[in-house]
């Protein structure tokens, strides 16, 4: 395959989610963070936003990163003026596709909107910029017309097409059609842009670069807009472990930077979220911590140190024998079959009673106390 390139939106999309605001520490620390483990590109907010958006903008700019920086704009020359404030070199400009985006944003009046997007790319070229073009809403959009678009945003000078799943309503199947029809017409690389709305964010997006899309939106944990977006660590991990394309980031390092994302946006991540959920390692099921002691590949998909992750054997409700008996001996402690199923049960009552796994110390407390009643 082809060299993917992840250009990152977390500072943009991610943080577009409601309720999440970051501030310039915050932005600093990201970017900072992402170009560390080697992604390509990163979005990093929206100039036209304002003076607070522009410092934050600006100081990552000094830090003078690897990755290359995207300022996201609207079809006005206002917005484009702003990125260039803040020094950006490259600029991304949305323009809607869809009729019914249309009619919200220009009348209804296509023409209009095209003569903005032409005047807003030749104003970028003219200053030096390199320039993507976004198709805001292509999923929904004219097939005839979507393509004429990307087309004309190639012949005024633009270096990529974004195609944008805006209110994630495709599923991998028909996002790879409308996306390879794309990359067959057009000579300029394809973006695959996709949100979650009915969970297909990260497949959509797979589904993009398999029909050619060399370059991929995600987003920290999957923060974005409603149900986000496609999430970089899935993406980076599936792309490595299914379709065998190592893109040579240091996905060690996935899990600490999706710590800090939930620190910075306020929004912790579900514990059985993929890659960075705190149980995609923890294995209760009896059946599961046998297969696991006796091979590690027996439940899980990769190893857990790839991420960042440590495994964890917990002991609740679903608990057997052998995962039981594996923890007590590394404690010293040897008990026979009876009385491990005696523990057993009592575990069994007692996750019920808490609602929860239990802790060493508790199981440990659980076979002192159990001891103790038998010698009395
Ligand atoms: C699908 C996406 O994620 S698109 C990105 C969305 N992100 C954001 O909106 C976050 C940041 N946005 C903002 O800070 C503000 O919305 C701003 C600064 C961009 C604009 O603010 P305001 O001037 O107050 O306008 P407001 O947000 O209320 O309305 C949007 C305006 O942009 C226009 N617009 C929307 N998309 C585009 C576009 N691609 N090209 C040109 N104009 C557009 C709308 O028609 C509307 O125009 P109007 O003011 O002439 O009616
Ligand atoms: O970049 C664009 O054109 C719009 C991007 C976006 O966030 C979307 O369409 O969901």
């Amino acid at each position: 395959m082809y060299q993917i390139m992840i250009n990152d939106t977390t500072l943009r999309d991610g943080e577009q989610a409601a309720g999440v605001a970051f501030n310039l520490e915050e932005k600093v620390a990201i970017a900072q963070f992402l170009d560390t483990i080697g992604v390509h590109e990163l979005e990093v907010g929206i100039p036209a936003m304002g003076e607070e958006e522009i410092r934050a903008i600006v100081a990552i700019r000094n830090l003078d990163l690897q990755a290359k920086l995207l300022g996201w704009n609207r079809a006005v020359l206002s917005d484009i003026k702003a990125s260039i404030a803040c020094g950006l070199q490259r600029v991304h400009i949305a323009i809607p596709v869809s009729g019914v985006q249309i009619a919200a944003k220009f009348h209804g009046q296509w023409r209009v909107s095209l003569q903005r997007l032409k005047d807003c790319i030749s104003f970028a070229l003219d200053e030096g910029l390199w320039v993507s073009v976004g198709g805001e809403d292509s999923s929904r959009a004219d097939e005839n017309f979507l393509q004429d678009v990307a087309l004309l945003s190639q012949e005024w000078g633009a270096s990529r097409f974004r195609f944008c799943d805006t209110v994630g309503v495709l599923d991998p199947f028909s996002t790879h059609i409308k996306v390879q029809r794309l990359v067959s017409t057009l000579s300029i690389p394809i973006e695959i842009h996709t949100h979650n709305d009915f969970g297909l964010a990260t497949a959509n997006a797979l589904a993009g670069i398999k029909a050619g899309a060399m370059s991929v939106n995600t987003t920290v944990n999957g923060l974005g807009e409603r149900a986000g977006n496609a999430a970089l660590e899935e993406v980076i991990m599936a792309l490595k472990c299914i379709y065998g394309v190592d893109l040579e980031i240091k996905t060690q390092h996935l899990l600490k930077l999706s710590q800090l994302v939930a620190r910075a946006s306020g929004a912790n991540v579900q514990p059985w979220k993929a890659i960075v959920g705190e149980n995609t390692f923890a294995h209760e099921s009896g059946i599961h911590a046998h297969g696991v002691l006796q091979n590690p590949i027996t439940y899980e998909p990769f190893s857990p140190e790839d991420v960042g992750w440590e495994r964890r054997l917990v002991i609740g409700k679903h608990s057997g024998r052998h995962s039981l008996s594996n923890l007590l001996e590394q404690h010293g402690i040897f008990l026979d079959s009876q009385e491990t199923q005696a523990i057993l049960d009592i575990v069994r009552q007692q996750s019920i009673l808490k609602k929860r796994s239990l802790t060493t110390e508790e199981l440990l407390n659980l076979v002192s106390e159990k001891r103790y009643s038998h010698a009395t």
